[in-house]
């Protein structure tokens, strides 16, 4: 799903410097954070609160069909993560979902707190400004390619019914050759969508 004119979120591309740190990938496995060469960018996190934050991702509940509301014990989706990169930087080829299971063993120590989120079913990911020249979202998997526009969206689904791995929608973010790109990222977790898109034997 290509969504345009959602301009709300585009005035963060003002965020103070000092939030952003490297961006990191989560190491299957261990599920450990740790920043790697895949990925060249910065990262700051965005947290709901009352005003247009809550707004948008009260929208991206609507658009999507999804369960998107938190409150302090449970959250249906992340903290929008900003993420900047300069001119070179880009994001190889990979999955936004962790591929772990959802009903597993209890763990207080999980880095991720996956426990009673579950897995990233969804990925709403906001382009926050245009690009000169390059930076577009690739899916090598289905041969698609999502130009950046500011203020437009790209929607799409990780985990098939079943809750396995959707593997068309591996991706990546094509290096930025002129300008810089900011997009902010909203996981919608797979926890409280039992009733929105109830999962399924087959996928
Ligand atoms: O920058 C992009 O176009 C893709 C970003 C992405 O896939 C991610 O942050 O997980
Ligand atoms: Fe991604």
């Amino acid at each position: 799903m290509y969504v345009s004119n959602f301009q709300e979120l585009t005035t963060i591309t003002s965020f103070p410097k000092s939030e952003f740190t490297r961006s990191t990938v989560v190491r299957t496995g261990n599920y450990r954070t740790v920043a790697d060469s895949i990925r060249i960018s910065q990262t700051a996190w965005l947290y709901d609160g009352p005003g247009i934050v809550e707004k948008t991702t009260h929208r991206v509940g609507l658009l999507t069909g999804l369960a998107t509301k938190s409150s302090p014990t449970f959250s249906n989706t992340e903290a929008y993560q900003i993420v900047n990169y300069g001119i070179g930087g880009m994001y190889h080829p990979h999955h936004d979902a962790f591929e772990k299971p959802l009903w597993g063993p209890p763990n207080k120590n999980d880095p991720l707190e996956l426990i009673g989120t579950g897995d990233r079913i969804a990925t709403w990911m906001f382009y926050l400004n245009d690009v000169k020249v390059g930076g577009a979202t690739v899916f090598p998997n289905i041969n698609a390619r999502v130009s950046v526009k500011k203020g437009s969206a790209a929607f799409w689904y990780n985990l098939l019914p079943s809750g396995e791995n959707d593997h068309r929608v591996l991706h990546a973010g094509c290096p930025v050759v002129i300008g810089s790109k900011w997009i902010g990222n909203k996981w919608i977790r797979e926890g409280g969508q039992m009733l929105q898109r109830p999962c399924e034997l087959s996928p």
